[in-house]
């Protein structure tokens, strides 16, 4: 199958080595519910469905809440829950996850496979803008009481997130954010992009956010960061004090 046709979000490998991990090991595992949450998401929105991560991403993920023992989690930005069945699968029974997005209708065209895979006990959907969320649970008791917490919600949010997260995440927890890569926008200079892509001017606007939150993570000292070329590139932050 060619990848055009995957409905994939990755400049970062060359097609035949991302059909290679999709066909030989991502999907042969994926889950049934997954599975059928990826297909209804892609002919319900189409083109929008790219903003489910991809399959071998939320499969690393899974794996590493498991590496982890995360019990406690966040979501910012759930759409209609890819990653989110993916960590609710990935979590123990008594597992909590705190998901937030705006937009309840995407997510209601999920819940029926989350439903399916016998997980929905473990998610609490709110829907709100995450801002205001974050803002009532530092107020609360929930400071410094995540293990695992995903963003994957507007990238020019992402600096003003992180001083939230940041708030919430336990010291040695893991905070992962995710497109920042953004498409390999940030790695082209603007003459090269124009000569060598064809992405959107949208992409390229909203490039200078990325570029700009992946300089501060990386001379961050309050974290611990691994930029990783999986997916749209996806930035794993270890909360050191
Ligand atoms: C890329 S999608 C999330 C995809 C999801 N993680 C997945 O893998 O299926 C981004 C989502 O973030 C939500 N979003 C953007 N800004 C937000 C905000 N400030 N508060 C809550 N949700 C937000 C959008 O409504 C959208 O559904």
């Amino acid at each position: 199958m060619a990848v055009s046709s995957l409905n994939h979000k990755s400049l970062i490998v060359h097609d035949p080595i991302l059909e290679y991990i999709l066909e030989e090991n991502a999907y042969p595992k994926e889950h049934e519910q997954l599975k059928e949450l990826r297909e209804i998401t892609v002919k319900k929105y189409e083109k929008k469905s790219v903003m489910n991560v991809p399959v071998d991403e939320a499969q690393f993920l899974s794996m590493l809440l498991k590496i982890m023992n995360a019990k406690k989690t966040m979501e910012i930005g759930v759409f209609t829950g890819y990653s989110l069945l993916g960590t609710a699968l990935a979590l123990p029974d008594d597992g909590q996850i705190t998901a937030i997005d705006l937009d309840i209708e995407a997510y209601e065209t999920g819940l029926p496979f989350i439903q399916k895979a016998g997980v929905e006990h473990k998610i609490n959907f709110i829907q709100s803008d995450a801002f205001l969320v974050l803002n009532d649970l530092i107020n609360g008791e929930e400071k410094s009481s995540f293990d695992f917490i995903f963003v994957d919600a507007q990238k020019e949010d992402y600096m003003k997130f992180h001083e939230k997260v940041m708030e919430l995440v336990k010291i040695g927890g893991i905070i992962a954010y995710d497109n920042t890569l953004w498409l390999g926008s940030v790695a082209y200079k603007q003459d090269e992009y124009e000569k060598h892509s064809k992405m959107p001017e949208s992409v390229w606007r909203n490039r200078d956010y990325v570029i700009q939150f992946n300089s501060f993570l990386a001379s961050n000292p309050q974290i611990e960061s691994s930029l990783l070329s999986i997916g749209d590139g996806l930035t794993l932050c270890r909360r050191l004090y």
